[in-house]
C-alpha cells in the first residue's frame, strides 16, 4: 500500500463529500419559497416530475446539473441552468427526459439554458434516444435576448432540431405543464405528440397582456391558450390530463408501445463487479499533482474482474491502452500514466525517462493504433485523462511531436464507434483534444471531483502572463519590483485557479457531469447502452495521415 494512501483517502472522500452537497443545493433550483409557490399551484417541480416519469430514479444519471453555476450572478444565477436532463428507462425504454424549472425565472431561457437543451437534443440525435420534454416556460430570458436569440446556437436551432429528429424518426413527446409562453410554446408542438395539463397548462404566443397591448383585445389566459381551448378549439394539443401526475401516467403508456430498434450490436457480456475494491481509487489517486500513481490501478477497480488486456504494454507507456469490460459491455481504453516511465534500452539508442501525463511521440502512435483497432473490431472506446500535454522540447520537435499529436488528433476525431471521456486528474491543451474532450464529440464526458481542466495549469498560465504583462509595464517605462511583480502573479493565478476547477467546466457544460468516482461504471455502461440504440453507419476513415 502506498504510504500517502490514508492521506489521499481522506482529501478524495473530502472532495466526494463537497460534490454531494453542492448537488443537493442545486437540486432546490430557485430555492424552498418558489418550490412552495409552485406546489400552491398543484405543480410537481422539474425533478419530481422526471422522477415520476422515471422506472427507477437510481438507476439514471443527471446531465448538467451544474450548468450555470455561479453564472448570471447580477440576475439572481441560474441554477441547473434552469432545465433539469436525465437518462433513465420509463416502462423499460432508455429515453432522455428534459424538463423545464419554473422555480428558475419561470422556466426563461438564459444562454446557458439554450447551451444545455441543445446537448440533451445532441445526446438524442447521436443516440437516437426517445426524448421527452416537460415545458413549463416563459420562453427568452428577455434581459439577455441578444445573447439567446438568432444565433445557430441560440433557441431557434432547439425548433429546427425538433424538425430534423422527427425527420429522424427519434420520438419526440411533450407534456405542457405551466405557461408556455412564445419560445416556450413553439418546443411542444414541434413534438411528435403534446399534452395539456387542465388549469395549469396553458400556451400562447403572446399573453393577455401583450394581447391587450397589441390589438386591445381583452381575454384571460385559460380561455386564449388553457388546456380546453387547444384540445377542443384549436387542436394544438392532443391529450388533456387532469393534472402532473396524469399527464405523466398518459406519456409512461404512449412510450411503453414504442416499437424495437435497429442496434449497433456492441458486444456484452454478463455483467461483472471489480476484483479489487472500486473505494480504494480513493486512497490511490495521490491528493498531489507533484506525486505519481500507477493508472493500472485506477483501471483494475473500474472493469469488470480487474481484467485488463494490455495493448503494446512496454511501448510508448506515458499512455496505457487495452482492452476489458465495463458492466459486461466491451471496451477499449485509452488512459494517461502519470508516472515516470523508463523506455526500454535499444542497441541504437540509450534508455530515456518519460515524464508521466505526458504524451510523447511514442505514446501518440500507440494511442493512434489501438484506436484505429476498436474502430475495426467496433470497440466503444473509453478515455481516462490525466494529461499535462505534449512533450515540449527540442528533441521532442525535432522528432516530430506535432505530426504524432496530430495523427492521435486524427484518429479520435474520425471514430465512428462511440467515445466516453472521463477526466480524472489533468486535462490540459492539446492533451485535453487528443484524449477526447469535449469538442471531440464524447458521447459523454465526465469529471471526477478530482479533475482540472485548463489550456494549461494555474502556476504555467501564471509565468506566462506575468511575463507578457511586465514586458508591456516595462516598455511603457513602468518599474516593476518585485512586490509588484509577487501581486500581478498572485492575482493571475487566483483567476486560473477558480477556473481550473471541474465546477467552472461543468457550469458552461465543457463536461456532463461532475461524478463521485464510484459511479463511473454506472455512466459509462449506460452511455454505451444508449449508443448501442444508434446503427454505427459511417465507415472509418482517417483521410490523410501525418506520417
Ligand atoms: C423565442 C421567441 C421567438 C420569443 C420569446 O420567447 S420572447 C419571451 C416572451 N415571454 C414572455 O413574454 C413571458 C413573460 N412572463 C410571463 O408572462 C409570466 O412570467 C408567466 C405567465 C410565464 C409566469 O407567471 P408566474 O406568475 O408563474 O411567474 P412570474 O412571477 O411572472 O415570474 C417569475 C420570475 O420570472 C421572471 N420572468 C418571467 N418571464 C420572464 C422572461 N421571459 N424574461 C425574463 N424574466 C422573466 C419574472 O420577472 C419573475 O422574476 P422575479 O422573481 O425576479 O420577480
Amino acid at each position: 500500500m502506498d504510504i500517502n494512501f490514508n492521506k489521499n483517502e481522506d482529501h478524495n472522500k473530502l472532495l466526494a463529500s463537497d460534490l454531494k452537497q453542492r448537488l443537493a443545493k442545486v437540486k432546490l433550483g430557485g430555492g424552498e419559497k418558489r418550490i412552495e409557490k409552485h406546489h400552491a399551484k398543484g405543480k410537481m417541480t422539474a425533478r419530481e416530475r422526471i422522477n415520476y416519469l422515471l422506472d427507477d430514479t437510481k438507476n439514471s444519471i443527471e446531465i448538467g446539473a451544474f450548468a450555470g453555476e455561479g453564472m448570471y450572478k447580477e440576475h439572481g444565477g441560474c441554477p441547473s441552468g434552469g432545465v433539469v436532463v436525465k437518462i433513465g428507462y420509463i416502462k423499460g425504454t432508455q429515453c432522455i427526459v428534459v424538463a423545464n424549472d419554473a422555480t428558475v425565472k419561470a422556466g426563461a431561457w438564459f444562454p446557458i439554458t439554450a447551451k444545455k437543451n441543445l446537448r440533451a437534443q445532441e445526446i438524442s440525435i447521436e443516440n437516437k434516444l426517445p426524448i421527452i420534454y416537460l415545458v413549463d416556460s416563459a420562453g427568452v430570458y428577455l434581459p439577455m435576448q441578444d445573447e439567446i436569440f438568432p444565433d445557430k446556437e441560440h433557441f431557434g436551432r432547439i425548433f429546427r432540431n425538433n424538425a430534423v429528429m422527427s425527420s429522424m424518426g427519434i420520438t419526440q413527446i411533450s407534456a405542457v405543464m405551466g405557461s408556455c409562453v412564445a419560445g416556450g410554446a413553439y418546443l411542444p408542438i414541434m413534438s411528435d405528440e403534446a399534452l395539456i395539463v387542465d388549469k395549469t397548462g396553458s400556451i400562447f404566443l403572446a399573453g393577455s397582456y401583450l394581447v391587450k397591448a397589441a390589438i386591445g383585445e381583452s381575454i384571460d389566459n385559460e380561455t386564449l391558450g388553457g388546456a380546453t381551448t387547444h384540445c377542443e378549439v384549436s387542436g394544438v394539443t392532443d391529450y388533456k390530463a387532469k393534472d402532473d401526475k396524469d399527464a405523466l401516467d398518459t406519456i409512461k403508456n404512449i412510450v411503453s408501445k414504442i416499437g424495437s430498434y435497429d442496434k449497433a450490436g456492441f458486444n456484452r457480456d454478463k455483467p461483472k463487479k471489480p476484483k479489487e475494491k472500486a473505494d480504494e481509487i480513493f486512497g490511490i489517486l495521490p491528493k498531489s499533482r507533484a506525486d505519481q500513481y500507477d493508472m493500472r490501478e485506477i483501471i483494475k477497480r473500474l472493469v469488470d474482474g480487474s481484467e485488463f488486456e494490455e495493448y503494446k504494454k512496454g511501448y510508448g507507456q506515458t499512455i496505457l491502452t487495452g482492452y476489458a469490460r465495463i458492466d459486461g459491455w466491451a471496451v477499449g481504453i485509452v488512459a494517461n500514466q502519470r508516472k515516470l516511465v523508463k523506455t526500454t534500452k535499444a542497441k541504437t539508442k540509450p534508455s530515456e525517462m518519460q515524464f508521466g501525463g505526458v504524451i510523447y511521440s511514442d505514446s501518440a502512435d500507440k494511442a493512434t493504433r489501438f484506436i484505429a483497432n476498436c474502430n475495426q473490431k467496433k470497440i466503444p472506446l473509453v478515455f481516462l485523462q490525466d494529461v499535462t500535454g505534449f512533450m515540449v522540447g527540442s528533441k521532442s520537435e525535432h522528432g516530430g511531436i506535432i505530426k504524432d499529436g496530430a495523427k492521435m488528433v486524427n484518429a479520435v476525431s474520425n471514430s465512428v464507434v462511440p467515445k466516453f471521456t472521463v477526466v480524472i486528474g489533468n486535462s490540459y491543451g492539446a492533451g485535453n483534444y487528443a484524449m477526447c474532450g469535449k469538442a471531440y464529440d464524447p458521447r459523454l464526458i465526465v469529471a471526477w471531483p478530482s479533475a482540472e481542466l485548463a489550456v494549461m495549469s494555474g502556476n504555467s498560465a501564471a509565468k506566462v502572463l506575468l511575463q507578457i504583462e511586465t514586458a508591456s509595464l516595462k516598455k511603457k517605462g513602468e518599474t516593476i519590483t518585485p512586490e509588484v511583480e509577487k501581486e500581478l502573479y498572485d492575482r493571475i493565478k487566483a483567476r486560473y485557479d477558480e477556473q481550473i476547477s471541474p465546477y467552472y467546466a461543468a457550469s458552461r457544460i465543457w463536461t456532463d457531469a461532475v461524478i463521485d468516482p464510484l459511479d463511473t461504471r454506472k455512466w459509462i455502461s449506460m452511455g454505451i447502452e444508449a449508443a448501442d440504440h444508434a446503427p454505427i453507419e459511417k465507415k472509418f476513415n482517417l483521410g490523410v495521415i501525418q506520417v
